[in-house]
């Protein structure tokens, strides 16, 4: 395995009798996977997926292992060379051009003080490329719309050159297309991947796992038509849902709808 999480929790308040957002969540995720996490508004996807890239450390406990190692005896910066992340509305703060944008994915890369390197300018040429975002490389970040700062913000972390990319709803802002092309890209990329995703259709289509999210609890796992039951989305969702096999992507595919509209 290449990430694992043991036990993890993440209580607010604390060791007492604060409120459990994560309760001890345990799950593994294989080099070359691409592995969803789904669940309603608020059970504690991002809480999770915080505690396995190392920004939230668990409390009361839990561990979590990258390569065999707790990432918490990783430094920031080893962790940060084969690690990236895509946080949810990460694109706040950024007064800089595109370019300096995507650049700053190198700094885990690069000594104290050195100049980028051809290598770097060529990384970033090319992650821009990879999202279609190299037209806007001189532009400031801060003017650009939602979908094109979430573009820019994949090719940073693609400038890192992780083994290792987590997400958090990267394809919020993105228009259909995008959505799809952003996906094949993750898929595409030799990187291992840890998602999460509102849209059951987009984790089923592409996802070779999903964990289910309930009230801070991993309530299932496994490849998607194992998980996205008709049964367990009523029962985590509260909507109706039927799933069939789509004819051109070989993959599930859910309608969903609420009971009174039902006929
Ligand atoms: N630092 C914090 N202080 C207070 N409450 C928090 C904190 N972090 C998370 N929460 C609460 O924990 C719950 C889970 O939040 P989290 O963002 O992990 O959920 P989520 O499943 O990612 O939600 P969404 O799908 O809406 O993005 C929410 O009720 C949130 O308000």
């Amino acid at each position: 395995m290449m990430l694992t999480a043991s036990d993890v929790s993440w209580h607010l308040g604390g060791r007492g009798e604060g409120r459990r957002i994560v309760r001890g969540a345990s799950l593994g995720v294989q080099a070359g996977e691409c592995v969803g996490l789904v669940g309603p508004n608020g059970c504690g996807k991002s809480t999770l997926l915080r505690m396995l890239y190392r920004s939230l450390a668990p409390v009361p406990g839990g561990q979590v292992r990258f390569n065999g190692r707790d990432i918490w005896r990783m430094s920031a910066r080893e962790f940060a060379q084969q690690t990236a992340v895509l946080a949810q509305d990460a694109s706040q703060g950024f007064d800089s051009s595109v370019w300096d944008t995507v650049m700053l994915g190198r700094l885990p890369h690069q000594s104290a003080w050195a100049k980028d390197s051809a290598k770097d300018k060529a990384l970033v040429r090319e992650r821009l490329e990879q999202v279609g975002a190299r037209h806007l490389a001189g532009q400031r970040f801060a003017s650009l719309s939602g979908g094109e700062k979430q573009r820019v913000l994949l090719a940073r972390a693609l400038a890192q050159q992780p083994q290792l990319l987590f997400l958090d709803e990267p394809t919020n802002h993105l228009d259909i297309r995008y959505q799809l092309e952003l996906m094949h890209l993750l898929k595409a990329l030799a990187c291992t991947v840890v998602v999460v995703l509102h849209d059951l259709n987009i984790a089923a289509q592409f996802c070779d796992r999903i964990y289910l999210m309930q009230e801070g609890a991993l309530l299932a796992c496994g490849a998607p038509e194992q998980v996205l039951t008709p049964q367990r989305i009523h029962q985590v969702f509260g909507v109706r849902a039927e799933v069939d096999v789509h004819a051109a992507t070989g993959r599930p595919r859910i309608a969903y709808w609420m009971e009174q509209h039902a006929a």
